[in-house]
């Protein structure tokens, strides 16, 4: 049977490291799914540095699209997962596959949003017909006040739904703040 765990908190909470112990502690073969895509080299090399700082059996995976689909190939060659971060995932379907958010009609954006939803509801649906322990990571956006621009209102609704959206589906929840990650479900 498979455990599904999210871990949510601001930027720089803690929330990668404590997700990645999580991991660790299970002690098996683990599958790291990196949805980021490395645009400057600022962000090149965060990612080298991650790389290079987590254990050299864990194989990673550089996806943001259609995850669900590598799931059962996953399933069968690890037990455990992390996927680093859902936020970054939304944001690569809503920029890289979207539509442009400012000039878009309401229609449009409702589309756009029940596309991403899709795919992350379809990723869950492929993880619980494994025994994975799957461990997600993501941000808590809205804690700050609401965006006075379009786009940045839309990446709030849409990051923040879809985060209700798996605080359900989650067997666990854990909210991280300044390092200290709090268990707020399961
Ligand atoms: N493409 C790619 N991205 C990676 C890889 N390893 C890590 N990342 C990305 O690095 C990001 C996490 O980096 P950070 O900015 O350091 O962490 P953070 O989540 O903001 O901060 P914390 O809350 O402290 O964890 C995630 O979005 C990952 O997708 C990799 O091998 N390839």
């Amino acid at each position: 049977m498979s455990k599904v765990i999210l871990v949510t908190g601001g930027a720089r909470s803690g929330k990668s490291g404590f997700a990645e112990s999580l991991c660790k502690e299970q002690n098996n073969s683990t599958a790291y799914i990196a949805t980021s895509v490395a645009f400057d080299d600022e962000m090149k090399e965060r990612v080298r540095k991650h790389q290079q700082n987590r254990p050299k059996e864990w194989k990673t995976y550089e996806i943001y699209k259609d995850i669900y689909k590598i799931i059962k190939e996953i399933g069968e060659n690890h037990q455990t997962v992390i996927l680093d971060c859902i936020t970054l995932l939304v944001n690569n379907l809503m920029f890289a596959d979207g539509i442009d958010v400012d000039n878009a009609t309401e229609q449009e954006i409702n589309e756009l949003e029940a596309y991403i939803k899709d795919q992350v509801n379809k990723l869950i649906e492929e993880v619980r017909k494994t025994d994975l322990y799957f461990v997600m990571v993501t941000n808590e956006v809205g804690l700050g006040v609401v965006p006075s621009y379009k786009l940045g209102r839309v990446y709030c609704d849409f990051v923040g739904r879809i985060n209700q959206m798996l605080g359900r589906l989650s067997d666990e929840v854990y909210f991280t703040v300044c390092g200290i990650p709090t268990k707020i479900k399961g």
